[in-house]
């Protein structure tokens, strides 16, 4: 199947069946500093993964390199079976970032409705498409209300919808939970799960808080710039014989993994 831009999906020689993400050697430069320093990992299709670490680890640059947002990049790193940043990705990949870029001014309605038709969803189909993303978001009782009239927690929302209308194959969410009571929060990780299950999405989902690591179907959890560990959330405690993912990640920590001092 051609896509629009006349490309083959998958870059030569990258099986259909390729990871989401594939890294080797990642590394990112800023200020002066490896703030990504030879990072090794894959993201499977159709998973719900996990990026997890304390603020300042990286996180976000990494999330960046992915979606071809960040300079400086170095070793390799494939999306949906291309090099990061090749312009045949950009409709197949859905960011969020942690500030919301929806317009104040305009209704949650008034900003699917202009952002559908920016990511070029069919005049006709577009009504439909944006009435069913505000339900999967559960903002269909605030569709009129101006977004500057929205809480914290529905203005992120409205951009993870926006993310949605392009139906992308790879949707990265950085830190989409922060701020959400712990009802908002189920929903959207139930919805998360959904896309994985129902459309086969992958998604790719960062946090500082651990104890979202059970909601994961993996975890890729960092420090300073290194991957320490990745793998299931049984997995990682069943290899560092910790009860919670917080106890596995102090454990890998205090062993040393991550090329700091052993003891
Ligand atoms: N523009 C920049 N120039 C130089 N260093 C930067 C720049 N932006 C971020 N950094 C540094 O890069 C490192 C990684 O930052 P990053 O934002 O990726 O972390 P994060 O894990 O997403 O943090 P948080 O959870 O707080 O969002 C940090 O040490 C940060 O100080």
């Amino acid at each position: 199947m051609m896509n629009k831009t006349g490309d083959r999906p998958h870059a030569p020689g990258a099986p259909p069946g390729a990871p989401a993400i594939a890294a080797r050697g990642l590394t990112v430069v800023r200020g002066g500093a490896r703030v990504l320093d030879g990072l090794d990992f894959a993201v499977e299709r159709g998973t719900v993964t996990g990026l997890l670490g304390p603020s300042g680890c990286g996180k976000t640059t990494l999330m960046r390199a992915v979606v071809g947002a960040q300079a400086r990049v170095t070793g390799t790193l494939d999306v949906l079976g291309r090099p990061a940043g090749s312009p045949a990705l950009r409709d197949r990949i859905g960011y969020v970032t942690q500030s919301p870029s929806v317009y104040a001014d305009l209704t949650v309605r008034q900003n699917l409705a202009y952002y559908a038709a920016v990511l070029g969803v069919p005049r006709a189909a577009r009504a439909e498409r944006v009435e069913a993303t505000l339900a999967d978001v559960d903002l269909a009782p605030r569709a009129d209300a101006l977004v500057a009239a929205l809480s914290g927690g529905q203005r992120s929302r409205v951009s993870l919808a926006v993310a949605l209308l392009g139906t992308p194959e790879l949707l990265v969410l950085d830190e989409p939970t922060v701020g959400l009571d712990p009802v908002l929060r189920r929903s959207l990780w139930d919805l998360f799960h959904r896309l994985a299950a129902d459309r086969g999405t992958t998604l790719l989902i960062s946090s500082h808080v651990m104890d979202e690591a059970d909601r994961c179907g993996r975890l890729l959890l960092m420090r300073a710039g290194r991957l320490l560990a990745e793998g299931t959330p049984a997995e990682l405690r069943e290899r560092t014989g910790g009860g919670s993912i917080e106890e596995a990640f102090l454990r890998l920590v205090d062993e040393g993994v991550d090329g700091g001092v052993r003891r």
